[in-house]
């Protein structure tokens, strides 16, 4: 480890010799942290962080002011619709992306170093449960829906298929840790910024006693990658996400997926800037860090050599989703098929705006490219505009759902990574106040730098959007229960109205206490409460098929909990 007097020096050179002032009244323990945390950082790069942060921050807020009139709805010919247009097509579409998912071609991809802040939990968003009657968390509805995808891939080409999501470490040796040969500008961290007792060329124990965790940048540790014909998820994780998300997964049997088509990864972290260019210290043996972005994807895809692991598995085409939508249809055949067919490399899912002001990101153009102009970034008078129908002109909704191809991925990594630039988000960042006691601020007073997992978008050859039904496909859990919209009682809601409609249309009736049917409306909206509380398992059905032989003519008192046994029970 570098001495003390190496370390001031080289955050002299980088302005940040603050980060050192309360070093010499620490107790060897936290002290030798500290050293460690900060000998991690690369100086040059640490300044120019702090420099970009300080400088994108002192521009006017608000997006560019010229946005305006270089915004474009896309071109129709650039999206598709599941509902819309010819039934034969869609079968069409679906048809590709089975078989490609039947080929081992696809794989699923979680973004799952959010934090969770909004939803004000302190574990990540996927161990939540809105309240459904099975009590399933998000990531076990997510683990089922692969199940059933590739049940029904396997059963349509008789093959034994698997959507893979990293986690194995045992069986690999260590590895050597490779130089990062693409980037351009100088990486931030030296390695993942862990207690100096660490090791950096072996996975190191999980610490609450789970699954191993990756120990440093470049340290991989995935187990029998080489699995023939197994695909796989993959789930990016962040310091903070990435030890209680493998412990949950470990104690819940991998929800009966193979644990070697379940790799987890860790995305980098940036220290958090003050207004004038200073990293912030959070204690006074700890730097503010702060996860890079769901766009650190890029970097953490080749930090941990993900694209190589795909190419092994055959790999082709990667489904990329964000953790807290409940009716998240992950490795979508439909979705997938319609992109494939398009020939496209980079897709995004979109579903129609509810309201001018949603907080969802709008796929448009800008200067005639495709993009994504995130909702912080767009100003209300535009996102009001009306298109000449009287719907909102910029209506195209991201739902964080995106379609890459490996080549473009690979792409991106080798190229394109330097050239996204950070978005600035100003938050309230716990800190140190000059005496060293901590300080919950009131008032944001830092600053973090992210990436976009979209922003790749513009560099796309060939990108589609895809339009989907809200009411079948999105519902993002983003507040807690005390906000109007986006919390678990509208996820859950949401959910049940699905599996409602699902019955009723699959032909079940529903009885009330003194057996007089209920309200049947099988185009019941996801926003009210549905009539009868019916939740059928992601094992039993992926997106409504398969019920009629199950429920046709039946009559059912709520609630109608219809997982794999009952299924069995009523099967003729
Ligand atoms: C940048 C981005 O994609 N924004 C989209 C995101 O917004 P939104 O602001 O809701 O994005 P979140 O902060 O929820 O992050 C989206 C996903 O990225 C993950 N994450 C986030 C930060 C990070 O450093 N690492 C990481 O993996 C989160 O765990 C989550 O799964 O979802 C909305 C739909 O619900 C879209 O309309 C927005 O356009």
């Amino acid at each position: 480890m570098a001495s003390e007097a190496d370390l001031r020096a080289r955050l002299q050179r980088a302005s940040q010799e603050h980060l050192l002032r309360f070093c010499a009244e620490l107790a060897p323990e936290p002290r030798a942290a500290l050293l460690a945390q900060l000998e991690a950082l690369e100086p040059e790069a640490l300044r120019q962080h702090c420099q970009r942060a300080a400088a994108a921050c002192a521009r006017p807020p608000g997006p560019p002011s010229d946005l305006a009139a270089r915004l474009q709805p896309l071109p129709p010919e650039r999206v598709g619709s599941a509902t819309e247009g010819d039934p034969q097509t869609r079968r069409l579409w679906e048809e590709e992306g089975f078989h490609q998912i039947a080929l081992n071609r696809v794989a699923v991809l979680l973004l799952a170093g959010g934090q969770g802040t909004r939803l004000g939990v302190t574990y990540p968003k996927g161990m939540y449960q809105v309240g459904l009657p099975s009590q399933k968390t998000l990531y076990q509805l997510q683990a089922e829906r692969i199940r059933r995808v590739e049940q029904l891939a396997g059963e349509r080409y008789g093959t034994r298929c698997t959507v893979p999501w990293c986690a194995r470490l045992h069986s690999l040796g260590p590895r050597v840790i490779p130089p990062t040969p693409t980037c351009v500008a100088p990486a931030l961290l030296r390695t993942r910024t862990r207690t100096p007792a660490q090791p950096q060329t072996e996975p190191s124990p999980h610490p609450e006693g789970g699954l191993p965790v990756p120990s440093a940048r470049g340290t991989r540790p995935f187990a029998r990658l080489a699995q023939p014909c197994l695909p796989c998820r993959y789930i990016m994780t962040s310091e903070f996400t990435l030890g209680p998300t493998a412990k949950f997964f470990k104690e819940h049997d991998f929800f009966h997926l193979d644990p070697n088509n379940v790799i987890m990864f860790e995305q980098r972290m940036l220290p958090a800037v003050s207004f004038d260019g200073r990293a912030i210290l959070e204690r006074k043996d700890k730097v503010a860090m702060a996860p890079d972005g769901n766009g650190g994807l890029y970097s953490a895809l080749e930090d941990h050599q993900i694209l190589e692991d795909m190419e092994r598995r055959g790999v082709e085409f990667v489904h990329v989703y964000c953790v807290d939508n409940i009716l998240v249809r992950l490795a979508d055949p439909v979705f997938i098929g319609f992109c494939v067919l398009r020939g496209a490399d980079c897709g995004a899912k979109v579903v129609e705006k509810a309201y001018p002001e949603e907080p969802v990101g709008v796929v448009c153009q800008v200067d005639g490219v495709p993009q994504v102009v995130e909702y912080s970034e767009i100003s209300p008078e535009v996102a009001q505009l009306r298109a000449p129908g009287g719907g909102l002109l910029y209506n195209a909704g991201n739902i964080c759902n995106h379609f890459f191809t490996r080549d473009f991925l690979r792409t991106v990594t080798r190229e394109l990574e330097p050239l996204l630039q950070p978005h600035v988000a100003v938050k309230k960042v716990p800190c140190v106040d000059e005496h060293g006691h901590p300080v919950k601020p009131l008032q944001p007073n830092g600053i973090k730098m992210e990436k976009f997992v979209f922003d790749v978008l513009p560099f796309a050859k060939n990108f589609v959007a895809f339009q989907v039904l809200r009411e079948e496909e999105f519902s993002p859990l983003k507040n807690a229960d005390s906000a109007d919209r986006d919390n678990p009682s509208t996820s859950r809601r949401a959910l049940l109205a699905q599996h409602c409609r699902w019955a009723l249309r699959a032909g079940a009736r529903f009885l009330d206490a003194h057996g007089t049917r209920l309200l049947e409306q099988p185009s019941l909206p996801g926003s009210t409460e549905p009539p009868a509380i019916c939740e059928i398992s992601p094992l039993v059905s992926y997106a409504g098929e398969g019920l009629e032989e199950l429920l046709r003519g039946r009559e059912f008192r709520p609630p109608l909990i219809l997982d794999e046994a009952t299924a069995k029970e009523l099967r003729p």
